[in-house]
């Protein structure tokens, strides 16, 4: 036992012959913002989804806050406190900044809100949505329609959505990606303020993100880790700077 607040352990998918994850440990700590960098394909958005729940693991364990979650189905770890950002395509282009993560709020509380009345009115979700969008720099936003927002906005609100739940551990898989070098600054900004209070495990390509923001990186290659610690050691380790052919973690 670790102690960890995520753990995994073991952890095996396999698509047809390629191992996507092969045998992955990972611990992730209450309160550290860890993230996991590997080349394309892999594995990153296989385990991201294996501990979000949307992809069954064909071996291993995932234990969160000190329970087995290995079985749990999606929305039961997310009722748990494991929130994976929303994707894009979830939002409602139609709808206000606000009236989006209200729903997501809303989603999340289940029966607990009259589904009936428009989630505008509900000052219980209204209350935690504008939280959220505080927190994610857009409570100036709130009345815009999401469709005239841009991409990097649109992003910033897929984690209000996900940050409204008020979740334990934040899943972000890329929330740089395709952005560009101001959104990307934005987007680091708001990911350092929610540093130490949220535990947050990041999945992303921009490098200089990752070496700024990362209390401890995992790097996977081909579905291993290959190597966990702090960006310096990460930084310094012969087989992360081979695996990356020497000079993008440089
Ligand atoms: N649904 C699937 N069916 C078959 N093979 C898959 C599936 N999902 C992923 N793979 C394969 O598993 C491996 C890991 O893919 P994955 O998308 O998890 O990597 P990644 O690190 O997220 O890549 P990228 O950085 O390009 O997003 C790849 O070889 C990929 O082709």
């Amino acid at each position: 036992m670790s102690g960890a607040f995520l753990e995994v352990r073991d952890l095996y998918k396999n698509y047809g012959g390629i191992a996507a994850t092969d045998h992955v440990d990972l611990d992730v700590r209450e309160s550290e913002l860890h993230a996991i960098i590997g080349p394309n394909g892999a594995g990153k958005t296989t385990l991201i989804s294996q501990l979000s729940g949307e992809v069954p693991p064909d071996g291993g364990r995932v234990r969160f806050g000190g329970r087995d979650i290995t079985t749990t189905p999606a929305y039961k770890r997310s009722l748990l406190g494991l929130a994976r950002s929303f994707q894009i395509t979830s939002l409602m282009l139609d709808m206000t900044v606000l009236e989006n993560v209200a729903l997501a709020v809303q989603a999340h509380a289940g029966h607990s809100f009259r589904f009936w009345r428009p989630a505008r009115s509900e000052t219980g979700l209204t209350g935690p949505a504008m939280e959220a969008l505080a927190a994610v720099d857009l409570a100036d936003r709130a009345h815009d329609v999401a469709r005239a927002m841009s991409h990097g906005e649109h992003r910033q609100l897929e984690i209000a959505m996900a940050l409204a739940t008020r979740p334990k551990l934040l899943l972000l898989d890329e929330p740089m990606a395709g952005m560009g070098v101001e959104e990307s600054q934005r987007m680091v900004e708001i990911l350092r303020g929610l540093k130490g209070e949220k535990t947050m495990l990041l999945i992303e390509h921009d490098m200089d993100a990752v070496f700024t923001l990362a209390d401890r990186i995992s790097v996977l290659v081909y579905g291993r880790v290959i190597a966990t610690g702090t960006p310096e050691e990460i930084r310094n380790d012969e087989a992360v700077r081979q695996a990356y052919l020497g000079d993008e973690v440089a």
